[in-house]
């Protein structure tokens, strides 16, 4: 299997339950719910994606031929001592390429494997941390994990729907467009008035890192 990989970077992970943990991020190029073309956003079934996960023309990224090779160079993006390892599967949608060799590779190199998915592709065995974060119109296959993250608000889509999977945490991201500051108050007052929900905020953004 030739695993596509968009970019490799190192820096803190800014959402959820491990924001502020070092890690380093491995972004799968391509997507099931979107071409990532700009031309093709308004008619995509994720139409809100903030990231460019296309080719592999990224700081880091390119075609790797085995799940060895691919877990070398992100061992190779792991410059600091001490601490557990991390490496972040996102993209683009990990779930289309991520599989049980590569959770294997990263084992062996003793990193802890989290993974970044929107639901709708069941994960391989041996996933440490399995972030879900859903999204309108799109079927979810994944019905339990370690933290579910839905951006907030989308239409059509209400948080007490998945109140009765499988998630001990749940997590409002408020959704970063144009109204950026309206859905962060809107996402706050959900939180307080539904106290099973907490906030995440994409930290990385406030604090200008990858
Ligand atoms: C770029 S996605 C890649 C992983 C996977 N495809 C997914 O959607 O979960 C990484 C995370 O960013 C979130 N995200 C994407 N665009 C966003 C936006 N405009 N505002 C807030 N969160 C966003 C996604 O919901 C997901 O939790
Ligand atoms: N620092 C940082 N944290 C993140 N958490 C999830 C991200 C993603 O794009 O999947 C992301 C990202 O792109 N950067
Ligand atoms: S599912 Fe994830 S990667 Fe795909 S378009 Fe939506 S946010 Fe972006
Ligand atoms: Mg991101």
């Amino acid at each position: 299997m030739t695993y596509k990989v968009k970019e490799i970077f190192y820096t803190l992970q800014g959402e959820g339950t491990h924001a502020g943990r070092p890690a380093v991020f491995c972004r799968f190029a391509s997507c099931n719910l979107w071409t990532g073309r700009e031309k093709d956003r308004a008619r995509a079934i994720c139409q809100f994606c903030d990231t460019d996960f296309v080719g592999t023309d990224g700081p880091g990224g390119g075609k790797f031929a085995t799940a060895d090779e691919l877990a070398d160079a992100v061992l190779s993006h792991w410059v600091a001592d001490g601490g557990e390892r991390m490496v972040v599967c996102t993209g683009g949608e990990p779930l289309l390429q991520l599989d049980k060799e590569l959770v294997e590779a990263f084992h062996a190199r003793e990193f802890y494997v989290a993974v970044e998915t929107n639901g709708t592709i069941l994960p391989p065995p041996g996933v440490d941390w399995l972030c879900v974060s859903p999204k309108a119109g799109a079927p979810l296959a994944v019905q339990g994990g370690d933290e579910l993250k839905l951006v907030y608000p989308q239409r059509d889509l209400s948080p007490t729907e998945f109140e009765s999977l499988e998630f001990p945490s749940l997590k409002l991201q408020p959704l970063d467009d144009d109204n950026r500051v309206a859905n962060t108050a809107a996402a706050v007052k959900y939180c307080l008035d539904h106290p099973r929900w907490q906030l995440s905020l994409q930290t990385h953004k406030m604090l200008g890192i990858p």
